[in-house]
Order: C-alpha cells, then structure tokens, then sequence
C-alpha cells in the first residue's frame, strides 16, 4: 500500500485568503519529510490541508491509495483542549477507534496494545492521569502513544517537539527513525533546524510558496533561510483571493 503524497498547483488558504501557494511536488512514500519555514510560512496550514480539514482553495492534493483511517496527524499541542476531562489511557486508546469505531470498545488485546503503547513512550504508571495534569513532554509522549496504536500509512506531526526537553526530543525522535525504517511517510513541521539536519533526509522549505525542497542540506542554505524570511515578511495577508497561473498564452 503507499503512502504517497502529491501536491498539484495547490493553494489553501481561509476565507478565501490564501496561506498556502501554487505548491506542486510529490512525497514519495517512505519519506522523511521536515517542512520548516518562518512563523506564518503556512506548514500548519499545509497540513491541515493534507490530512483532509481543509479543502484547496483551488489545486489538489491526491493521497496514493491512502483513506483518512490510514492518516495520523498530531496537531499542535496548543491545538488540544487539556481540559476535556479524559485518562490519558483512554486518551491514548482514541489511536484504536478509527479502525474499531468509535463504540467498539476495547477487549483485553486492545487494552494490551494501548497499555504497550503507553509503555513505549515511557508514560506507564500514568495511565489513570487525567490528561490536564501532564507536563507538556508527557503530553508530548501521550500523543505520539496515540500514533503508534493508528498504525497509519501517514505520519503528519505538527511541530512535535515544540518546547520539550532534549531527552523527551531524543525519546520521541527514536520512535520517528522506527517509523522511518517501517517504510511510513512521516512528514513533520519543525523549527529546530539542527534537529532537521540530523534527523530528516528531505526538506521542504515554506514561506506561503515553496522556497525549496529536496535534500536537506541543499535546501537549508544561509540564502534560502534569508528568502524565506524575506517572503514572510513581505506577505499580505489582506491579499485579494488568488488566481491559479494562466495556462498556455
Ligand atoms: N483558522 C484560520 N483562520 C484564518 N487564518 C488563519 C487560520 N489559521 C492560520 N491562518 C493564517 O494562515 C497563515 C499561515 O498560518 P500557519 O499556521 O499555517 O503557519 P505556520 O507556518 O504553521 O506558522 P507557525 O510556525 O507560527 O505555527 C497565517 O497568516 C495565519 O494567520
């Protein structure tokens, strides 16, 4: 099954104001794929759009062979309503609903994965925690416990080691190269460019349009960095809607 991604001429945006440009390309399945880019640059939105939340404004993305259960996505953590009022057990075994439904239940092997899962990202013990009380790298390491039960084609995490500790990134960053060797497509939005040169092989570098991508080193130049930049700052987030490139004149 793949877990190919493809990108044609796609604009996303709200309101008809566009975040996201004319971004053409394709993700080939297994990838590695970091997406970075200024604050605004447009990777959240870019993602929204991938997993299905939000329709192109005009373009399209095609997901190979790919329905929405074969999807993971990790939202921004601010993103998660901490005090919905859930066990981080139970938080933990939402991973198992989209291939169960949402009243299936769980039977001792289902009770069995999601306490594993818990276990791999170093949470037991904290099963019975309402999820309100945990750091934000536990919080952290409880999301990506739910990842690992979707056992998903596609991984899409939204800046996941977004103010956590250099052990829980370390942690969670293991669990990102198994992903990786189990031939997933993991795409990840993140800012800490250092992490990126380690750990991603490919790079897609956003600032409302594409400024790069290909191999990480190619793409995370001083001059693209500083167009990046540049682009962001320059945007107009009162732009008219846009028109897709006239075709042929
Ligand atoms: N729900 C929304 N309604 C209207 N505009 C939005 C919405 N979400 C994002 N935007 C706008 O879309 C643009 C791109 O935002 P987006 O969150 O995708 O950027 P980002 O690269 O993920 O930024 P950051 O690094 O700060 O998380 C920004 O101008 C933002 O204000």
């Amino acid at each position: 099954m793949s877990g190919r991604i493809t990108f044609r001429d796609l604009t996303l945006g709200y309101d008809r104001h566009p975040a996201v440009h004319h971004l053409s390309g394709t993700v080939p399945e297994g990838a590695l794929l970091a997406v970075v880019g200024p604050n605004g640059a447009g990777k959240s939105t870019l993602f929204r759009g991938t997993v299905g939340l939000l329709k192109p404004l005009s373009g399209s993305i095609e997901l190979a062979g790919m329905t929405s259960r074969e999807i993971a996505y990790l939202p921004q953590s601010a993103d998660i309503d901490r005090d919905f009022p859930i066990s981080v057990f139970d938080f933990v075994g939402l991973g198992l609903w989209r291939r169960k439904g949402a009243f299936g239940g769980f039977g001792a092997r289902d009770r069995a994965a999601i306490k594993a899962a818990i276990s791999t990202v170093g949470l037991s013990g904290f099963e019975r925690r309402p999820i309100g009380t945990l750091s934000g790298g536990q919080m952290q390491r409880m999301l990506f416990a739910r990842v690992i039960l979707q056992d998903a084609r596609l991984i899409v995490l939204d800046e996941p080691f977004n103010a956590i500790d250099a052990r829980t990134v370390a942690d969670l960053t293991t669990l990102v190269l198994q992903w990786h060797r189990e031939r997933r497509t993991v795409l990840a939005a993140l800012h800490d460019l250092d992490s990126v040169r380690e750990t991603f092989p490919e790079t897609l570098l956003l600032a409302r349009t594409p400024v790069a991508w290909g191999k990480t080193r190619d793409v995370l130049t001083a001059e693209h960095l500083a167009r990046a930049r540049q682009m962001c700052e320059a945007f107009d987030d009162a732009a008219a809607p846009c028109a897709a490139p006239s075709k042929a004149a």
